[in-house]
């Protein structure tokens, strides 16, 4: 499962999203480069699924437009693939099959090609030899790589992921960060990641973006050099200090001081 396609342009164009009379994003623009990986972080309930659910047309927004490449985006897009905190493997077909459900809609027609795809794919998981089992008899973890390896088997130009390693042990949710990462880089894809965790943010991602009260309230850039090093200070320090404002230390609480130090640690 390696390729050399680019990840895709993703641009937000004052994105607002109400679901009666709640608004819950209150105009979002941002700037995805191709191949970046992009990381969202804030509070439960301040609209981070909503962002995906719209980028991925999911959701139709009330306001503004998700342009893909470009291009207003209305309808799933076969570039795009998405992974949720629960593996959603259907339990009825054995891990291989489900692995090659990921390629349906695309121009894998043949069903040798996509057999073929699919194995590779649960190789680059590390599933190799997995394949004709059925999905309750594997680990949480081994679930999350097999929906993984779904994810990415039609070699999608944009990730979505909405907290896939939420609900995995600390252990199993590093071995899967690493994978992801190599993943990653050795697809270009666009990656958009929601997380709770900031750790996580910070260990993959270039950027970090913080919604709060429906808005985009930082965007910072993560200059650390791959695969990061939690012991590294400057590492800690970033975590540190994003956790605490995640945490709501309002900017106008900060002093000067404190927002230099933010900005020089991140970039
Ligand atoms: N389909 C819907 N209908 C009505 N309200 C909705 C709908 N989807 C989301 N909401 C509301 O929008 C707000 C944001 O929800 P969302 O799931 O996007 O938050 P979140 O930041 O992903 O939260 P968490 O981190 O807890 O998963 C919540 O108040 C939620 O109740």
């Amino acid at each position: 499962m390696t390729s050399a396609n680019h990840g895709i342009h993703l641009k937000l164009e004052n994105l607002r999203k109400s679901f009666h009379s709640q608004e819950v994003l209150r105009g979002i623009d941002l700037e995805v480069l191709p191949g970046q990986f992009v990381a969202i972080v804030g509070r439960s309930g301040c609209g981070k699924s909503t962002l995906l659910r719209l980028i991925s047309s999911l959701v139709p927004p009330t306001e503004g437009s998700v342009l893909l490449d470009g291009q207003r985006s209305q309808h799933l897009n076969s570039d795009v693939r998405m992974m949720f905190q629960d593996s959603r493997l259907l339990p009825w077909q054995r891990v291989i099959d489900n692995v090659e459900l990921g390629l349906i809609a695309t121009k894998h027609k043949s069903h040798t090609t996509s057999r073929q795809k699919a194995r590779e794919g649960l190789v680059s998981v590390g599933l190799g030899d997995r394949g004709k089992e059925w999905p309750a008899v594997l680990s949480g973890g081994q679930q999350q790589r097999v929906s993984l390896a779904r994810a990415l088997v039609s070699e999608p130009r944009l990730l979505l992921l909405d907290e896939p390693l939420g609900a995995l042990d600390a252990l199993t949710r590093v071995e899967m960060q690493s994978l992801l990462e190599r993943l990653w880089q050795e697809q270009k894809f666009t990656a958009f990641l929601i997380t709770h965790d900031v750790e996580e943010a910070v260990v993959l991602a270039d950027r970090v973006v913080l919604i709060e009260d429906g808005q985009i309230a930082l965007d910072i850039s993560v200059d650390l050099p791959r695969p990061r090093q939690r012991g590294n200070a400057v590492f800690a320090k970033t975590v540190e200090t994003l956790v605490q404002r995640v945490l709501g230390k309002h900017e106008q609480e900060w002093s000067k001081a404190e927002v230099a130090q933010l900005e020089t640690i991140a970039k």
